[in-house]
């Protein structure tokens, strides 16, 4: 069957006929990485990030350092407030990603990677396919998606980008690009002893952000699937949005799978650490493993941005390679 059919496409995707009945046997998990009947809650800190920014990192921002540090040694997630990304934004983002799922098959399929054949095969842009069809042989996630590079800005491929969200996808972006480089990775390099720029200037030349949109449909057995399997991210960080903070995302703490909180804020954005953050900084700063549930009553639509530095970049930082300490070093 050729890639591009709508045939294939609709076997790769997540059965919209399913609720109420079993779950395809391609989804089913091996027993020993299906869910737990029971997942503890992880006490994921919620950080002010604005006050580790500008002009009052100084002074005020001693208790919210403390929590940042703790939990990008232990947990590798947390959330943060006061973040300059504006609600309505994010609403308005939460919105478009809703509305494009639910839109049917053959026009989600528009927006398909294999629109243009294998000509984006490295990034494997736009609707569905290729990271579900890499998994024919493995078992499949519960997941509708769609992934668009956003940086460089002049890489985007437009148009696999639906109208309804070009522009705010990309005000979303240079909102929250704000947040991650003149806030957070600042915050993160000052505690392993580096100037603010440290992080930022890792992901400069050749910086590389992607959005992916995941859309996890209720499923009648969440006993049996996944909505992603266990991993951990290929960046320097990612910030995640939850369309109503619809719970699903474990973390993997001393082979114990937690279940992760709604913020107390509905407009709070969730941080993890991703594998490159873990590499330069020594493994002073933890990766988080992360999968998701699904939800026998209630669909859940996320929005990851990942950050994702030039190849030529990635390496150790001298210092800590060099046995520096991360607790002891200071600006
Ligand atoms: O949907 C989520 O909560 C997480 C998605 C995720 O981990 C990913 O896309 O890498
Ligand atoms: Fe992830």
């Amino acid at each position: 069957m050729e890639a591009n059919t709508m045939q294939e496409a609709a076997m790769l995707l997540v059965p919209e006929n399913a609720a109420g009945g079993d779950v395809p046997k391609g989804y089913i998990m091996p027993v020993e990485d299906r869910p737990t009947a029971y997942a503890p809650v992880a006490p994921i800190p919620v950080i002010d990030i604005g006050l580790l920014s500008g002009e009052r990192k100084a002074d005020s921002g001693d208790e919210e350092t403390a929590k940042l540090r703790s939990a990008l040694e232990s947990w590798g997630i947390f959330m943060v407030t006061n973040h300059g990304v504006e609600p309505r934004v994010i609403d308005a983002m939460c919105s478009a990603s809703r509305e494009f799922f639910q839109r049917p098959l053959e026009e989600k399929m528009k927006y398909s990677q294999a629109v243009d054949g294998d000509k984006y095969e490295d990034y494997h842009q736009g609707y569905g396919g290729k990271e579900l069809k890499l998994e024919h042989k493995s078992t499949r996630d519960w997941v509708d998606r769609m992934f668009l590079q956003v940086e460089p800005q002049d890489h985007r491929q437009l148009h696999l980008w639906p109208e309804s969200f070009r522009d705010v996808l990309h005000e979303y972006f240079v909102q929250q690009s704000s947040l991650v480089n003149k806030s957070l990775l600042p915050a993160m390099a000052r505690l392993l002893g580096f100037d603010d720029d440290f992080f930022v200037e890792k992901l400069q030349g050749r910086a590389l952000t992607f959005a992916r949109l995941s859309h996890y449909p209720s499923c009648p057995r969440p006993d049996l699937v996944l909505g992603v399997k266990s991993h951990t991210d290929a960046t320097v960080v990612t910030v995640l949005m939850v369309d109503n903070n619809v719970s699903g995302l474990q973390v993997l703490k001393d082979d114990v799978w937690y279940d992760v909180p709604s913020p107390p804020d509905p407009h709070a954005l969730l941080i993890f650490v991703g594998d490159t953050t873990e590499m330069i900084s020594s493994g002073n700063f933890k990766a988080s493993v992360h999968r998701v549930v699904t939800n026998a009553q209630n669909e859940r639509t996320s929005v990851a941005m990942f950050y994702v530095p030039s190849p030529e970049e990635i390496a150790p930082a001298d210092d800590l390679v060099n046995g520096s300490s991360l607790h002891g070093a200071s600006k």
